[in-house]
């Protein structure tokens, strides 16, 4: 059966010390602002163009599948994302955080778990979206990680840390982000909001899939098991 907005075997409530989040896609409303800016991105470095009817399908794929599908070679991988990351700071006040994504993070901060944030994008970026209260309930930063580079830099965090991979749980819109979960150990869990289609993500076998935000809460925080706390 896939996965739904409960707890599975491995997963169960209460379990995680530390909380990784992904941004875009996760807390940041940006997919509209995206395909918004991606056909000039895509004339200027020269990869192909999305068509308006393409968009659905290549929300299915993953980013590997997606550059190939584009014709993006790997080597401008870097430049693009830098490009995009300016073109994001120049937009800024037209993204916002997702509806919930506030208490999201007050509940979980108020409940003792530790909270980190796991990105391609900026710090700049994130925090002038995120706003300083939200972005201060986040104790850990690890930005500007390259589009593949997730899981190497999921490592340093958790060594950073100190908290072991089967104590965190990582919460993303995109299978490279479960990818980097699972190469490190760690549990994932993939919302079904964002860049990624949901039923892509459950095919790929998360150890939780959530509907809304609002659902994070109730399933890892630490109150309802205070025994799982250090
Ligand atoms: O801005 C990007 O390149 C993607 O950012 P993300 O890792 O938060 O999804």
């Amino acid at each position: 059966m896939p996965p739904s907005s409960v707890s599975s075997p491995a997963a169960p409530p209460g379990r995680y010390r530390l909380v990784v989040l992904d941004f875009d896609g996760t807390l940041a409303d940006s997919f509209g602002w995206f395909c918004g800016v991606l056909n000039g991105v895509a004339d200027r470095y020269g990869f192909r163009r999305v068509a308006p009817e393409e968009s659905e399908a290549l929300r299915g794929m993953s980013a590997a599948a997606i550059m190939r599908q584009l014709d993006v070679p790997l080597w401008k991988l870097p430049l693009i994302s830098r490009h995009m990351h300016a073109l994001m700071a120049r937009d800024i006040a037209a993204i916002r955080p997702f509806p919930g994504v506030p208490e999201l993070l007050e509940g979980l901060a108020t409940d003792g778990v530790t909270l980190a944030l796991l990105s391609s994008n900026s710090r700049a970026n994130i925090q002038r979206v995120l706003g300083p209260t939200n972005a201060g309930r986040v104790a850990h930063y690890a930005c500007g990680a390259s589009v593949f580079g997730k899981a190497g830099r999921l490592r340093k965090l958790l060594r950073r840390v100190g908290v072991p991979a089967a104590e965190t749980l990582c919460i993303g819109d995109e299978l490279r982000d479960l990818e980097a979960a699972r190469a490190v150990g760690c549990a994932f869990g993939a919302v079904a909001w964002g860049y990624t289609t949901a039923e892509a993500l459950r095919a790929a076998g998360p150890d939780l899939l959530f509907e809304r935000p609002g659902d994070i809460g109730s399933l890892v925080g630490c109150r309802s098991r205070p025994s799982a706390a250090p």
